[in-house]
């Protein structure tokens, strides 16, 4: 069968695009970004696939006329791109990746957890009500900036709440160049109020705490009702973990969309400038400090603690960065001795291994 390949490559100046029909991987949010990392050989050879789910038995993916489980891959994540040769599955290459969602992994384990990658735009949900925090949001919109990804606030549950512009007004400091959006997420209005972020082609992920609606927002997307939701304990707005596993769900007409399972601990790695461009009006001011390197704790001319004073910048805001910035600083350093501990084991083991060779 001879295919017609040219619409997996890069939309040529003045070409046919406004002729192209969708294939399944447009609808599985194909980009230029991936077109352009492969040649016209490998796709002779080899056909791009999605990740959309990982099992403990393998990797689910989807393309034009593909629809298989791989076996596992560690390296792999929900939302990769693949490059699949179907006659030997365990070779596919895994494109380079416009961006990757990761923390640390839970637990005493030392070690970076992959949640998801390609994504376009993170939607952090969160409830007005007893989960709304400050500081989470914080971090997941820390998150989404470290990985170059367009964080969106949405607040579920309006419906329920009797004081919505209080919560407005607290997600909003969490930085100017994040919007927030109210929504009661059962009906239509996650389809009419986060539209924007949901154009054929992008893919959305859905974060937060188990019970605040991420589920019940994807199935209003979908406008279906074939994921799971479950009713919140009453007493404290917890939820009960009924996603559990991601997974990418193609929204007819428009996103794909990563419904993942409520996060108990988001630990950050590898974020630093995620929280830098977070905290743009401390890490703005910092350049005005008298030492170059000041820790905005107690040191003199810091013009940091100045703000503070001067109340442009709340005390606890300050409290919030230092802690984040600690944590992630403490994550990496210990992530990073663990992989070079890996690495010496690996060099090791070669050693060892080599040696055994010229042995027998
Ligand atoms: N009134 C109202 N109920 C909502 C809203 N959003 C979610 N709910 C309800 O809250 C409960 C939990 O919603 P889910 O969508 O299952 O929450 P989730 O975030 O996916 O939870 P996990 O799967 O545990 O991570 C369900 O009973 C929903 O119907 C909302 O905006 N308004
Ligand atoms: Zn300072």
């Amino acid at each position: 069968m001879r295919r017609d390949y040219s619409e997996f490559l890069p939309p040529s100046p003045g070409g046919t695009s406004a002729t192209r029909t969708f294939s399944t991987i447009d609808t599985f949010g194909w980009q230029p970004f991936f077109a352009q990392q492969i040649s016209v050989d490998d796709l002779t050879a080899t056909a791009p696939a999605r990740v959309t789910e990982v099992h403990r038995n393998g990797l689910h993916v989807v393309g034009d006329g593909l629809d298989l489980t791989l076996p596992p891959n560690p390296e792999a994540t929900v939302g990769d791109w693949m490059l699949l040769d179907p006659a030997a599955p365990q070779t596919s290459r895994i494109l380079e990746r416009k961006s990757l969602i990761k923390r640390r992994a839970p637990g005493t384990d030392r070690r970076v957890q992959l949640i998801a990658a390609n994504i376009d735009t993170i939607f952090v949900v969160s409830s007005c009500n007893q989960d709304f925090n400050v500081a989470r949001l914080e971090r997941y919109v820390a998150l989404a900036l470290e990985a170059g990804i367009t964080p969106v606030i949405v607040l579920t549950k309006a419906d329920l709440c009797g004081d919505v512009e209080r919560y407005v007004t607290a997600a909003r400091g969490v930085s100017e160049l994040v919007p927030v959006v109210t929504i009661d997420a059962r009906g239509t209005e996650p389809r009419e109020k986060l539209a924007e972020w949901c154009a054929p082609g992008r893919t959305v992920a859905v974060l937060g705490s188990s019970g605040v609606g991420k589920s019940t927002i994807v199935n209003a997307l979908a406008g279906t009702l074939s994921i799971e939701t479950g009713a919140i304990r009453e007493d404290d707005a917890k939820g009960r973990h009924t996603t559990t596993r991601r997974q990418l769900h193609v929204v007819s007409g428009g996103c794909v969309v990563l419904d993942t399972p409520g996060m108990r601990e988001l630990q950050l790695t590898d974020a630093a400038a995620g929280i830098d461009d977070l905290f743009s009006d401390i890490s703005g001011l910092s350049a005005q400090c008298r030492f170059n390197d000041c820790r905005h704790m107690t040191e003199p001319g810091c013009a940091v603690l100045a703000a503070v004073e001067a109340g442009t910048i709340a005390a606890s805001r300050l409290g919030r960065w230092r802690k984040l910035m600690n944590e992630e600083a403490h994550n990496s350093a210990s992530l990073a001795e663990r992989k070079s501990k890996d690495k010496s084991l690996g060099k090791l083991i070669r050693a060892v291994q080599r040696q055994d060779k010229r042995r027998y």
